[in-house]
C-alpha cells in the first residue's frame, strides 16, 4: 500500500442520501435516489435538463423539503438542523444572485455578515478570496460591469466565505465561453486539492469527465448508472466510436447496410455512430461495403455515449 492511500475505513461519508423523493403534486421530480459522498471527493450529478439535479441539490442545501427518504449532511438532517448544515456548506446556485447594487469586494463582506462572521475576519478573508478568484483588480468594480465568467468566480468566492467543507455547485459553467470554463475548472481543482468536497450538477459530459471522481447519471429523477467517468465508459461503451455522416436524407437509410459492423449502431438525425473498439478497422469495413460517407471521424468514447446507451437520447437537446 502506498503512503498516499487512505484506508477505506478512515474515509468519512459527508453526504448520504437514501431513497430520496421530491414530488410536485403527482409528479416525482426526484424519484428515489440513493448515494454516498465521501469527504474530499468530487461527486457529480450528470443528466439533461429536467432530470432532477437542481431539486436534489436544493434538498441537500436544505432549501427544499423532501417528500420522503433520508438525507444526512455531516451526520445532520438539513431539514431539522438547517443552520448547522448551512455552516458546513458553500452554495453556488444555477443563476448568479449577486448584489448588483454594491461593489465586488462588498458582496463578499455583506454575505459573510449573514453568517455572523466578524469584520476583522471578513476583511482579510475577502482579499484572500478575491485573489483566489483572480478578481483582486476588480475589488471596487460594480458587479454589473463583470463578465459572465467573473460573476461566476465571484459567486464561488462568496460561497467560500465561511470556509465550507462541502461546496454545492449547480451547473457551474453553463453559459460560459471555453476560456472562462477552463479558468473555473482550474479554481475548482484547487479547492479539491485543499480537501473541499465538491458536489456539482452538469449536463456537460466534458465537465463531468474533467472534474468528477465519481458521478451518478440521472434521468427523469432516477439514477441510471454510477461510477467514475472511466469505469462508466468502460462498462457502457466501446473504446472508440466511428461517426459517419452520409447527408441528412441518407443517414437512416444507410444504417441498415451497416448492420454487423462494430458492436452497436446508433442512428441520430445528423449522423450514424458505430461503436467499436477499433474505429479505423470499422471504417475499413464500411468502405468494403461500397459505402462512402461524406465525413468520417474516429474518436474515443465519452460520457455522452454512456448517456445515449442508457437512455436512447442525447444529453444536450
Ligand atoms: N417548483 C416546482 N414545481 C413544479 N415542478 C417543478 C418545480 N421545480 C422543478 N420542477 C420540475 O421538476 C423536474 C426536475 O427539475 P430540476 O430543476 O431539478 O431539473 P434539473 O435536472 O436540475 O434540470 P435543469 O438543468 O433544467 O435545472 C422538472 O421537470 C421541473 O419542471
Amino acid at each position: 500500500m502506498s503512503h498516499a492511500t487512505v484506508p477505506k475505513q478512515l474515509t468519512k461519508t459527508v453526504i448520504s442520501a437514501r431513497k430520496l423523493v421530491k414530488k410536485y403534486g403527482d409528479f416525482a421530480a426526484v424519484d428515489g435516489i440513493s448515494f454516498d459522498v465521501p469527504a474530499g471527493e468530487s461527486f457529480g450529478l450528470l443528466g439533461p435538463n429536467g432530470a432532477g439535479k437542481s431539486t436534489t441539490m436544493r434538498m441537500i442545501g436544505g432549501v427544499s423539503q423532501r417528500t420522503s427518504g433520508e438525507l444526512s449532511i455531516m451526520g445532520l438532517d438539513p431539514e431539522r438542523n438547517g443552520p448547522e448544515v448551512r455552516a458546513h456548506l458553500g452554495v453556488v446556485p444555477q443563476q448568479d444572485n449577486l448584489d448588483d447594487e454594491i461593489r465586488v469586494r462588498d458582496n463578499l463582506i455583506v454575505y459573510g455578515r449573514y453568517f455572523g462572521l466578524p469584520y476583522s475576519y471578513l476583511r482579510h478573508k475577502a482579499d484572500e478570496l478575491l485573489e483566489f478568484a483572480q478578481l483582486t483588480d476588480k475589488a471596487k468594480a460594480r458587479v454589473d460591469s463583470l463578465s459572465g465568467g467573473m460573476k461566476r468566480r465571484l459567486t464561488i468566492a462568496r460561497s467560500l466565505i465561511n470556509e465550507p467543507k462541502i461546496l454545492l455547485l449547480d451547473e457551474p459553467t453553463t453559459g460560459l465561453d471555453p476560456q472562462a470554463r477552463h479558468i473555473l475548472w482550474d479554481r475548482l481543482f484547487r479547492l479539491k486539492e485543499q480537501g473541499v468536497t465538491l458536489v456539482l450538477t452538469t449536463h456537460y459530459m466534458d465537465e463531468a469527465e474533467q472534474l468528477c471522481d465519481r458521478l451518478i447519471v440521472v434521468d427523469k429523477g432516477r439514477i441510471m448508472a454510477e461510477g467514475s467517468p472511466a469505469s462508466l465508459i468502460q462498462e457502457y461503451s466501446t473504446r472508440e466510436v466511428l461517426e459517419l455522416r452520409f447527408g441528412s436524407q441518407r443517414n437512416s437509410t444507410v444504417a441498415g447496410q451497416l448492420e454487423g459492423i462494430g458492436e452497436r449502431l446508433e442512428t441520430l438525425p445528423d449522423r450514424v455512430l458505430i461503436y467499436a473498439n477499433d474505429g479505423e478497422a470499422a471504417l475499413e469495413q464500411v468502405r468494403h461495403r461500397g459505402l462512402h460517407p461524406v465525413t468520417s471521424l474516429v474518436r474515443r468514447s465519452s460520457l455522452e455515449d454512456v448517456f445515449l446507451r442508457l437512455t436512447g437520447r442525447s444529453l444536450v437537446d
